[in-house]
């Protein structure tokens, strides 16, 4: 039996352009998924308590599937699956073990489909656990390589690198196509709030291209985000927060044209640019989950707090551990 980590992150800048070839820069954070996998003679067991409230138990051998808890929705067994499905798809192809069958067991402090990279850490982890487990060990390039392409099927092939790399690295990565490297970042007072809501990324990422198709400046718009991403690389070599929390505000805003914001992700936002904040905007695929503000004083998370629509305010940290093993 092998347990995993990695974590979620938040973007500082680029996320939805990346998809499109522009540089992306997310940084990980100190909330983590981990995935234990323990393999069986035969027949998929998979257990995910974060899933529903009350958590359900998914018994699966490849040919039909059924979960024990009929009153959890099929779509949500089917889209909750799809990741770990296509984890376990990569462990195989990589172990080159095409009949192992595993018990998994996920259990994570990162909110789902909330802009934190949920699925990336989960898919990452999992490839982890699920390779160490047949006493396969694969380097964290192709943990990070497997994982892209789990996000990649499940977002119908329209996914990029930068979630899936920042997780198995950790710390703060760059991201541009297939080009993917580790930066230095100052360590940056992050300020998260939540609205308790979720955004589905393939759906928000299939809005984007529509967009992108029906209007050019759509994808003006796109590579407007490109020029702040690049801005704001400069922004993180001079130590410059003040311009990084500048060059967020931009950020978001061009997200927003892009019709990814939500009511609760602007008025988050809102609420930590009037406590004075450095800079906010919303972070991952959007919708609704989480926004992300720059503050080294108490007053953006007490804001938060009273600020309607959201749930939940936290601080959090630049994770420098990517996908790691926590047991075997
Ligand atoms: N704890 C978990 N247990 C099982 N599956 C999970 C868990 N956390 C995430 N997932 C999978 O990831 C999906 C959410 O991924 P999605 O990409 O929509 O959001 P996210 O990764 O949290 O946010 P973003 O991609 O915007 O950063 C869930 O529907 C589920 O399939
Ligand atoms: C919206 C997106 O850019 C980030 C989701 O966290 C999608 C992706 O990069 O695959
Ligand atoms: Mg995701």
């Amino acid at each position: 039996m092998v347990t995993a980590s990695a974590p979620g992150k938040v973007y500082l800048f680029g996320e939805h352009a990346v998809v499109y070839g522009e540089p992306a820069v997310p940084c990980a954070i100190g909330l983590r998924a981990s995935v234990t996998a323990e393999e069986r003679s035969a027949g998929m067991r998979i257990q995910a308590s974060d899933l529903s409230l009350d958590g359900f138990t998914v018994e699966y051998d490849g040919e039909g599937r059924d979960h024990p808890d009929i009153d959890v929705p099929d779509t949500l067994v089917q889209a909750a699956m799809g990741y770990v499905d296509e984890a376990v798809t990569q462990v195989r192809e990589a172990a080159d073990a095409p009949e192992a069958s595993f018990e998994i067991t996920i259990e994570s402090e990162i909110p789902l489909g909330a802009g934190l990279g949920s699925s990336a850490a989960v898919a990452a982890a999992a490839i982890e656990a699920g390779t160490r487990e047949l006493g396969v060990e694969i380097t964290p390039t192709e943990i990070a390589e497997r994982a892209y392409r789990v996000e990649n099927t499940v977002q119908d092939g329209q996914a990029s690198r930068a979630d899936t790399f920042c997780s198995t690295m950790g710390g703060a990565v760059r991201v541009e196509g297939d080009d993917c490297h580790s930066i230095e970042s100052p360590d940056l007072p992050f300020v998260i709030g939540y609205d308790g809501g979720a955004g589905d990324t393939g759906a928000l990422v299939a809005g984007v291209r529509e967009r992108r198709k029906e209007y050019e400046f759509a994808a003006d718009t796109i590579e407007a985000i490109g020029d702040v991403v690049r801005r704001g690389e400069q922004a993180l070599t001079a130590n410059d927060t003040e311009e990084i929390g500048n060059l967020m505000d931009f950020n978001h805003g061009l997200l927003s044209a892009l019709g990814v914001s939500s009511r609760t992700l602007d008025s988050m936002v809102w609420a930590a640019r009037n406590a004075g904040c450095l800079g906010a905007k919303l972070t991952g695929a959007g919708g609704g989950g989480c926004i992300v503000a720059l503050d080294p004083t108490p007053e953006t998370l007490t804001a938060l707090e009273y600020t309607h629509g959201c749930e939940e305010a936290f601080r959090a940290e630049l994770d420098t551990d990517g996908v790691r093993v926590e047991s075997e």
